[in-house]
């Protein structure tokens, strides 16, 4: 069971606290209201046996229903108002959640998992919107109905009072029975639901692979088995539901049936009046439906709680990679200038040194590309710059500023990283281009995809740059959409731009021009990340890394003339050429 939190409960209820004082006076109002009426039919029901008058009834009668029109306007009011305390609450606290979301590690949603950081934004918060809205409500409300109901119960008769209310521990105890096994089973029910939707949403992402594969028939397999648990937890709870609320009927009936018997009693004996009896009848009715809810309320508010304590986690859980307290705002313009010293970087909950003690230095308006085996770690670099992985202070410096000193934001836009698999967003071609710089103008838009070699592919598209691409870009080749992405961080005015593998989709020349304009055009520093060993040969000076370690530096003329790991992989590459040219 969840620790009682209610010092949670206060702080998200303390700015509201206008709208549930005046829902609270509302319910006490209502609970006088409902205490009274009965109270009224107990005297005009032991009136009439003395005798009545068309008047009298029509004035009695008006007023009952004055009072029950005034009782029910005020309950529609305290539900609205705490009702609505809930709702405002649910909405802060997830736009909260998404912005602390925003704000956590780019592998943190990897480690928790996707579907839980959904279910919390959504199924959770609910649960909190009930444990504030219904449960404040309905506790208070039945707190109240027993405070004013049972004295007024008792001044009528307390025997009776005592016999009436006496099933009443069996009705909560039932409801509490059946509450929990309920909250279990929306739970798996709930379960399945995301588990189906999770293989829905996998099965279409990954639709190719299923396809190419064959596997059709056992994600049909998988899927059957997830829909038959989802429909047997949703039967399940059915079947409760369905044997709890006549079985409370039932209970309640028992406690009628006890009054009406031990009430004749009492009123042949003249120890009680029928207005008496007709009263307490009321009163019985109106405690049955606060308690049999208690059951629900202790039910939903221990759910609520969990949840609580499980949004409370993804809201204090602090991002590893922010902006230090004393951050240093540089204001004069960056030139470009990037040096690693001793950089090392491992991935969280692995001792391995991905990069190892790297040290290197590039100046303003230098290409250099970064070659190196597939897996040494050249894209755990990329990430290490742009600090969307954890490194330590001292390591690496952006014109002379240690990067850990400056603000995450500064960096990052200085540092443009263009990575291997671009993601685009079901927008229109113009929209993810501008996504860095949502204020170019569409001739900018029209130069950085001229730049980045889109143009052609751009006119061969229905509505060109207002051009929908499908979900993460699934309109567009793997090429279009590295050029789309090329073309994004052209836009951005970073003085350094790192492309991770990005001009994959375009033969060597292309590359080499394409590195050219972003040289001189641009003005920016490049660091290219390439297997094309003939595109990083034209930049000015190459990094050869090999697991995890700068191995060798130099220009390729250099290079190739000594005996190390880029003379064999050079030879290596132009034999791979030849062998396909002789094809
Ligand atoms: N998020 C991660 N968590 C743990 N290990 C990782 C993670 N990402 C990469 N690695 C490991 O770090 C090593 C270097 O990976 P990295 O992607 O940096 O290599 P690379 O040189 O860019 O490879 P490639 O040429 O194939 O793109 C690999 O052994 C990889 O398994």
């Amino acid at each position: 069971m969840a620790a009682l939190r209610l010092d949670l409960i206060k702080n998200y209820l303390r700015p509201h606290k206008r709208e549930l004082i005046i829902g609270a006076f509302c319910l006490i109002f209502v609970n006088i209201l409902s205490v009274a009426i009965p109270m009224e039919v107990r005297n005009i029901v032991d009136d009439l046996k003395e005798g009545f008058t068309f008047s009298y009834v029509l004035n009695k009668s008006t007023w009952l229903i004055l009072m029950a029109t005034v009782m029910g306007g005020a309950r529609l009011i305290s539900r609205q108002l705490v009702f609505g305390v809930g709702r405002q609450v649910e909405v802060s606290l997830r736009q909260k959640l998404f912005d602390r979301m925003l704000e956590q590690d780019p592998g943190w949603v990897q480690t928790i998992g996707t579907g839980e950081v959904i279910t919390r934004a959504t199924s959770d918060l609910e649960n909190i919107r009930r444990l504030l809205g219904f449960t404040v409500l309905s506790l208070t409300n039945t707190l109240l109905a027993y405070t004013f109901t049972l004295p007024a119960m008792l001044t009528i008769n307390p025997l009776l009072t005592f016999f009436a209310i006496s099933v009443y521990p069996v009705l909560f105890g039932t409801v509490g029975l059946f509450g929990g096994r309920m909250v279990k089973q929306r739970k798996r029910q709930q379960q399945a639901l995301s588990e189906l939707s999770e293989l829905i949403q996998e099965d279409l992402s990954g639709i190719s692979a299923i396809k190419i594969y064959g596997q059709e028939r056992a994600e049909q397999e998988a899927f059957k088995k997830l829909n038959i648990r989802y429909r047997d937890a949703a039967i399940n709870l059915a079947r409760t539901a369905s044997t709890l609320f006549p079985l409370l009927q039932g209970l309640s009936s028992i406690s009628l049936l006890l009054l009406i018997a031990i009430g004749s009693g009492q009123l042949s004996s003249g120890t009680l009046t029928v207005g008496g009896l007709v009263a307490l009848i009321l009163y019985v009715e109106r405690l049955v439906f606060p308690t049999a809810l208690l059951g629900f309320t202790l039910n939903t508010f221990q759910l609520g709680q969990v949840s609580l304590e499980r949004v409370e986690e993804l809201l204090n859980h602090e991002p590893t990679i922010k902006d230090k307290d004393n951050t240093v705002n540089i204001t004069k313009p960056i030139s470009g200038k990037l040096e690693a010293k001793n950089l090392s970087v491992s991935y969280e909950d692995s001792p391995r040194k991905i990069l190892d003690e790297i040290s290197f230095k590039i100046t303003p308006g230098e290409i250099v590309a970064l070659v190196g085996p597939v897996g040494c770690g050249k894209t755990t670099l990329a990430r290490a710059l742009g600090r969307i992985i954890k490194i330590d202070e001292g390591c690496l410096y952006l014109d002379d500023n240690d990067v850990m000193n400056l603000k995450l934001n500064q960096l990052r836009s200085n540092i443009a990283l263009v990575p291997q698999e671009g993601y685009l967003f079901t927008e229109t071609l113009s929209e993810n281009i501008k996504y860095g710089n949502p204020e170019a103008s569409t001739e900018k838009v029209q130069e950085s995809a001229y730049e980045a070699r889109m143009t052609d592919d751009i006119k061969g598209f229905p509505d060109g740059l207002k051009t929908l691409v499908g979900e993460r870009g699934i309109t567009l080749s793997g090429g279009q959409r590295q050029r789309t992405a090329l073309s994004r961080a052209l836009l951005v005015d970073s003085k350094i731009i790192v492309l991770d593998d990005a001009l994959a989709s375009v033969d060597n020349k292309t590359a080499s021009a394409i590195l050219q304009t972003i040289k001189k055009q641009y003005s920016k520093t490049v660091l290219m990340i390439s297997h094309q060993l003939s595109a990083a040969a034209a930049c000015d000076r190459i990094l050869v890394m090999n697991d995890g370690k700068i191995v060798q530096e130099g220009t390729h003329q250099f290079l190739i003339k000594k005996d190390g790991l880029y003379k064999s992989m050079w030879e290596r590459e132009k034999a791979k050429e030849q062998i396909q040219s002789d094809d």
